[in-house]
């Protein structure tokens, strides 16, 4: 049997990047780029002033302090969108947040800090300082931040609400980002009964597990269509198979297992498909199948056991997925155990797990009781996922173990 690195290097193996289309700026939150997104401008684009105050020409103030503080005439008065080219520099410019610096004005004292001298209309026709400015005080300077060429996000990134800000900031209206990957989702087993309104018959249990896949999907942006059940109906199996439709990933649930009607592995090699692997040493999820469908589809065969499906999704199809999109490898982070814990065997374990801070605001995480394949209700609970790798057994409180989200793709990572 493969290992867990194994199978992500034959995904990488099959994987072609998804189509591209341009898309207007505000409609690109949670899409990936398909290209380097690019500064068309420096932001800022001009000098301007960081407080509601006044610009001085800083070697004017130099001879400045409590005992000799200075006076200066109050020229103009720029409101932030307002433009003066030419101004006595032995004069002061009174001057709003984000106004253009006028020009040979190089520093701005904010008002809270001078003495004003007003006329009888009440504007301030004089300033009085105590103290010598610096050149570049309150000022921001053109490209201090953006400069114009400057990489915003890279090809692959998943973009947030900051990339949407700096596009709009750097006067990009439009951006290429992938096509995500149309997605179809069947469940197998006679068992399986999508008639939740109707009372169960003795051996039938409800649906779980293509919910969980359409509700991950739908909070990833990712279009997912359920096709519904085949039950144990192998023709309704190769039927559903040769529906022609968009998608570019099939998911199914249950039937790769062992057992009497556990009828996919063979039916997809009769109808032509390449199977990549079938079974990981991984838990749960063991049994898990990746193929290549004859014309071109990817195919997971997801076990059907409710948190092995889970699992499949998580660890198999989003790693298809973000290399589809040229994401790169997923970040995983780590916390630390708040007890020991023991796995038994050597095969990579994904544990449902909860991540809690204590009242010093450190981080801990607990590996739930529940741990087999069939128990939804840890799910409940848990808010990551924990993997322990296939040569780590006894781990000691404290340990670091590797974590992972449970959305497919959070904001930012
Ligand atoms: N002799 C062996 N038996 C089993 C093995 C094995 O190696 N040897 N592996 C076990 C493991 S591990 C798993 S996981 C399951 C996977 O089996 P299948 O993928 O063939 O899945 P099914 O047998 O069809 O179903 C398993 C389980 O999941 C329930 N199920 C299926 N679909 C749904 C659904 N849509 N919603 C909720 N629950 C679902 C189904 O009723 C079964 O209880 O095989 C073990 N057996
Ligand atoms: O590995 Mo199965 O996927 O535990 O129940």
């Amino acid at each position: 049997m493969i290992s867990y690195k194994e199978a992500l290097a034959l995904i990488a193996n099959e994987a072609n990047f998804q189509s591209s289309r341009r898309v207007d700026r505000n409609e690109a939150l949670g899409l990936i780029a398909a290209a380097d997104v690019v500064a068309q401008l420096d932001v800022p684009s001009f000098d301007n002033s960081a407080m509601d105050g006044f610009a001085l020409h800083a070697i004017k103030t130099v001879d400045t302090n409590r005992q000799t503080p200075n006076r200066f005439k109050v020229s103009h008065c720029l409101a932030a969108g307002d433009v003066l080219d030419s101004a006595d520099q032995t004069l002061a410019v009174e001057i709003m947040t984000g106004a253009k610096m006028p020009s040979g004005f190089d520093a701005v004292i904010p008002i809270e800090k001078v003495n004003t001298i007003t006329n009888e209309n009440g504007e301030t026709v004089e300033i009085e300082i105590n103290a010598p400015l610096q050149i570049g005080d309150n000022v921001r300077y053109a490209g201090e931040d953006f400069k114009s060429g400057q990489i915003i996000a890279t090809k692959g990134t998943r973009l947030h609400a900051g990339h949407i800000a700096a596009m709009a900031a750097t006067g990009i209206h439009e951006v290429t980002v992938f096509n995500m990957p149309e997605i179809e989702i069947f469940t197998t087993g006679k068992e399986v009964s999508d008639a939740y309104h109707v009372p169960l018959k003795d051996g039938e249990i409800y649906n779980s597990n293509t919910p969980y896949l359409l509700c991950q999907f739908k909070a990833s942006g990712i279009p997912a269509m359920y096709m519904g059940s085949i039950g144990d109906d192998e023709q309704a199996f190769v039927d559903t198979l040769n529906v022609s439709t968009d998608a570019r990933i099939v998911i199914s649930s249950g039937a790769v297992s062992m057992g009497k009607w556990d009828f996919i592995p063979d039916l997809l090699k009769k109808n032509g498909a390449r199977i990549i692997f079938h079974g990981v040493g991984i838990k749960p999820g063991k049994p898990i199948l990746f193929a290549v469908l004859k014309d071109g589809r990817y195919y997971f065969g997801l076990p059907g056991n409710p948190v092995s499906t889970a699992v499949g999704l998580r660890f198999f199809i989003q790693p298809l997925i973000r290399m589809l999109l040229g994401m790169p490898p997923e970040p995983f982070h780590y916390a630390e155990l708040r007890h020991d814990f023991q796995k038994k065997g050597d095969l990579r374990n994904f544990l449902k797990a909860r991540l809690d801070s204590d009242d010093h605001g450190q981080t801990h995480l607990t590996i739930l009781d529940g741990q087999q394949s069939f128990k939804i209700s840890p799910l409940l609970d848990m808010n990551c996922w924990a993997i322990i790798n296939e040569r780590q057994n006894e781990l000691c409180k404290d340990d670091s173990v590797c974590i992972a989200p449970m959305e497919l793709f959070p904001m930012a990572f």
